[in-house]
């Protein structure tokens, strides 16, 4: 998979070169490009940003810049058959959740256009449309100054699932919400610890009544913490949490 990222702030997506995300570009599991969008400027002061029509506060991303910018990604690409998929993290944008992370791990190239100041101006989301699948993506309803803290989430949940990125990938069957639930509570030596034990039937050797232990407790703590995804389940809109990509 190629991702492109294009921020005024390329430094912020430093950790994308550490640890798992990082040893996978190493291997070649990854092919990331990060982009400074000032470099697609044309001014001597490499202005990105102007004042909002309308009035009101704060400033607006100019929108040649950003054209410059993402028509030179997608040319990196070169001919494909399909279009690469623009994601733009907004606290407007659909949820970003463990489905979706899936459904984007299959894409060949993911370009993510990370906004700052109030926002990019609208005119490039529709002009990207003719390059590009746009997906405005939110985190949650909160607002950043920017969007390249979402990007680095993203970037992670998506990347763990490519293959061969993860060491086993057994590990992503049982995590939260890849089944539609919260994962179980886990637990390692000693067996007691300050007086709290560890529960008995992990002990057992009994694998049988240990599935059904770390069921129970899945449903136990989605019901407590995650009532809502009860619902989804219910309704039958789970992730597909038997596959990696
Ligand atoms: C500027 O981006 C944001 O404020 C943002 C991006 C993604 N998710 C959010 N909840 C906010």
């Amino acid at each position: 998979m190629r991702i492109d990222v294009v921020s005024i702030f390329p430094e912020y997506l430093a950790p994308l070169e550490l640890s798992l995300i990082g040893k996978a570009r190493q291997d070649g599991l990854l092919d990331l490009h990060v982009h400074d969008l000032r470099d697609f400027t044309t001014d001597k002061h490499r202005s990105v940003d102007d004042t909002p029509y309308g009035g009101g506060a704060g400033m607006v991303m100019k929108a040649e810049p950003w054209a410059q910018a993402l028509a030179s990604v997608a040319e990196a690409r070169g001919v494909q058959d399909s279009k690469p998929v623009l994601i733009v993290p907004s606290p407007a944008g659909e949820r970003f959740n463990q489905a979706l992370a899936y459904e984007l791990a299959e894409e060949d190239q993911l370009v993510f256009a990370c906004g700052r100041y109030e926002g990019i101006d609208e005119r490039v989301i529709e002009w990207a449309e003719e390059h590009f699948t746009v997906r405005p993506v939110s985190l949650g309803d909160y607002v950043l100054n920017g969007g390249e803290v979402a990007v680095l989430a993203m970037v992670e949940a998506i990347g763990r699932l490519l293959p061969g990125v993860v060491g086993n990938p057994e590990s992503l069957v049982e995590e939260s919400h890849s089944d539609g639930l919260l994962e179980y509570p886990v637990y390692t030596k000693p067996a007691s610890w300050r007086d709290r034990d560890v529960p008995a039937v992990l002990l057992s050797g009994n694998h049988g009544k240990i599935a059904q232990w770390r069921r129970h407790e899945q449903y136990r703590r989605t019901a407590e913490r995650r009532p809502d995804l009860l619902e989804s389940l219910d309704a039958g809109t789970l992730p597909r949490a038997d596959r990696t990509v």
